[in-house]
């Protein structure tokens, strides 16, 4: 049901050994090398040829939460809109850093309580918010593949317009609650090691926050049984919608740059659906927010950043990307040693 593109590992001794014979200590470029590697599975026809980044886009998907009413956030859903508003007139961090790194920005209204009658935001609206999920669904299982088929569309529109990376962020207040949930009903971690500050709420929030995603996880406990359901159960329109677009890019065969805690929970769903998803991933940094090192530990991620990031709308997927060039310019351009023994290629730097 959801096809993805297998990566092409044939070449996977060439690339290793075009990666050893640079003029570097063997392993050196650590990461870099690694995202090399994955680039060159997904994109090489044959092994001579070169790394590319072409028109690369980052998608924010935007949605409102029924439990944000229910005091587990700084904010309240009127600054989702707010937040919308401010990306449309470019003064949000994600605006920053995408025009300094090359990035197209595009904000996409998944379903959010204020509708704004703005043109430069895409709207694949799925409802007005969602519902509270400690006291029922948050979506139907219809709703959740409607989000699925609207992402799709989206994802093929930006490869079809000669993109081949996308990356993907969000906003939406009380989303790290629905996200908490997910990633507890996914992986079975308990709700407490799930369940962190999110937007930064104290303490007395935090209790409230996990006490409601324990409840939700109660009310649905005979529900959970696949990660559509739970999607449906505690998700969100936009936690659904990355997730739709993470399952299209690898079914059209490009990668996504993962940004934080909520958009990795996505990445798990996604994941979880489609275990090939896993290859076209690549995870920006880990934040700041609690649970989403354990998160990463559970997709067997190592992400290239630790920069105490704890803000998504996709801000550290938009900041990995030079690191991102210049793992493709690294490979493209630097100079060959000869003579190196390209069978020694699996060694892991000299030191
Ligand atoms: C003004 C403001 C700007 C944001 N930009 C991203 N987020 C981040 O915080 C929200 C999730 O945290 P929580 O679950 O605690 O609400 C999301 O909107 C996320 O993108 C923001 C949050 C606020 C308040
Ligand atoms: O890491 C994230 O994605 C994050 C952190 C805080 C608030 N919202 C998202």
């Amino acid at each position: 049901m959801y096809s993805v593109t297998p990566v092409n590992h044939a070449f996977d001794d060439a690339i290793k050994s075009r990666i050893h014979h640079k003029t570097k200590l063997r392993g050196s470029l650590g990461k870099l090398e690694e995202v090399a590697l994955k680039l060159a599975r997904i994109q090489f026809k044959s092994p001579e040829d070169k790394l590319a980044i072409k028109k690369p886009v980052m998608l924010v998907f935007a949605a409102d939460h029924g439990v944000a009413d229910f005091g587990v956030s700084v904010g309240d859903s009127e600054l989702t809109s707010e937040m919308i508003e401010n990306f449309v007139k470019g003064g949000a961090a994600i605006n920053v850093f995408c025009r300094q790194n090359g990035l197209e920005l595009e904000v996409i209204d998944c379903g959010t309580r204020h509708q704004l009658a703005l043109p430069q935001v895409v709207n694949q609206r799925l409802g007005d918010a969602t519902k509270p999920i400690h006291q029922e669904e948050a979506m139907s299982i219809e709703t959740v593949f409607e989000g699925f088929r609207m992402a799709k569309e989206l994802v093929k529109r930006h490869i079809y317009n000669g993109s081949n990376m996308l990356a993907v962020g969000e906003i939406g207040i009380g989303n790290t609650t629905s996200a908490s949930a997910v990633m507890a009903a996914l992986t079975g971690i308990p709700v407490a090691e799930c369940t962190g500050r999110g937007s930064g709420i104290d303490e007395e929030a935090l209790k409230r926050k996990r006490m409601i995603v324990e409840r939700a996880l109660q009310l649905h406990y005979a529900n959970l049984t696949d990660p559509v359901r739970v999607l449906a159960c505690l998700g969100g329109y936009e936690i659904v919608q990355m997730t739709g677009a993470m399952l299209a890019a690898a079914e059209f065969g490009v990668p996504v740059v993962v940004d934080g805690f909520t958009s990795s929970v996505a990445a798990l769903a996604a994941v979880k659906l489609a275990p090939g998803v896993r290859e076209y991933l690549i995870f920006a940094h880990q934040s700041a927010v609690y649970g989403h090192k354990q998160l990463l530990a559970r997709l067997d991620a190592h992400p290239m950043l630790h920069l105490n990031l704890r803000l998504g709308e996709g801000s550290g997927a938009a900041l990995a990307m030079p690191l991102l060039h210049s793992a493709v310019n690294f490979y493209n351009e630097m100079a060959a040693v000869d003579g190196v023994d390209a069978s020694n290629s699996n060694g892991t730097g000299a030191n």
